[in-house]
């Protein structure tokens, strides 16, 4: 038997690194880009509304974070590629990407209009195949990298409840992707997760109705919804170096909604 050691503290701070958010500008990404920053990452603030993601930028300033707003739409190769280039240029290479801009779609199936269906798959799938090859050389090229993205709960059931038909399929490949680009990038240090959240409170779930909030609620042994915080704690335990050796999990933060 070897003899006990006393080990080296756990380190999850984040100095040094560049991280880049998408969707920052509010909500699930804005908590993330905070706490990543207050971590101590240099972070990129990305939103489709540009004005929003500078005020967001702005504001994590104010709290002593390195930060830059960038407008962009991920569902555009083109924006994609400049906003990264963007971000490396003002802060570095991109150590941290959070795939995390995503829109909803509500609705039985035979109600989403074909160019609705192909607006929630740009912005929920496409942004994170986009975003992660802008990366990725730069993470090759330095042997270490996280990406991390955001799913659903809709993305592993089905939808149901929790989102249509249609937004859970756009999770569902989002979670087959996580855990092919895990396996791709695993040989050059690169850690590929996903986060999964359940109902949280944000402007994107404000106008569901109480009838219909309750009963997700009741399928929730916690009892509560999410907060964006809840979800960032996450993202930054798979963002830390101490993190390493987890690739291609499905966080559940869900309030235990996911259980069997
Ligand atoms: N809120 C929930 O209950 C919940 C649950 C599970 C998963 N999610 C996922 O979490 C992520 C964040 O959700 P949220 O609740 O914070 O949403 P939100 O609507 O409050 O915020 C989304 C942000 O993404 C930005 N955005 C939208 N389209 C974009 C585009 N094309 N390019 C760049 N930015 C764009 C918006 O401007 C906004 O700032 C999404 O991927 C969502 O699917 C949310
Ligand atoms: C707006 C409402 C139907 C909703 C949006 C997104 C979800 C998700 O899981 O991503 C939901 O949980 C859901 O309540």
């Amino acid at each position: 038997m070897s003899t006990p050691v006393v080990h080296a503290a756990l380190n999850f701070t984040l100095t040094g690194r560049t991280a880049l958010v998408t969707g920052a500008a509010r909500g699930i990404g804005h908590a993330i880009a905070t706490a990543l920053g207050q971590a101590g990452a240099r972070v990129g603030v990305c939103d489709l509304d540009a004005e929003a993601a500078e005020a967001a930028a702005a504001r994590l300033r104010e709290a002593g974070i390195e930060a830059v707003g960038v407008g962009a739409d991920v569902a555009d190769e083109v924006q994609v590629q400049a906003m990264v280039n963007q971000v490396e240029a003002l802060l570095g290479g991109v150590d941290i990407l959070v795939n995390n801009a995503g829109i909803v779609s509500t609705g039985p199936l035979l109600e989403v209009t074909t160019a609705e269906w192909n607006r929630v798959m740009a912005i929920d799938l496409n942004s994170v195949f986009f975003c992660a090859k802008a990366v990725l050389p730069g993470m090759i090229a330095r042997q270490s990298g996280r990406i991390i993205n955001i799913a659903s709960v809709a993305g592993k059931r089905g939808g149901g409840l929790l989102g249509n038909s249609c937004y859970a399929a756009a999770k569902g490949a989002v979670i087959a992707l996580t855990k092919g680009l895990a396996r791709e990038a695993g040989p050059y240090a690169i850690t590929v997760n996903a986060v999964s959240p359940a109902l949280t409170d944000t402007e994107m779930t404000s106008a569901l109705a109480p009838q219909a909030r309750a009963e997700v609620l009741a399928q929730m042994p916690l009892g509560r919804a999410g907060t964006p915080r809840d979800i960032a704690a996450a993202v930054c335990f798979l963002a830390s170096r101490e993190a390493g050796f987890v690739t291609g999990e499905i966080m559940d933060v869900d309030g235990g909604f996911m259980r069997d």
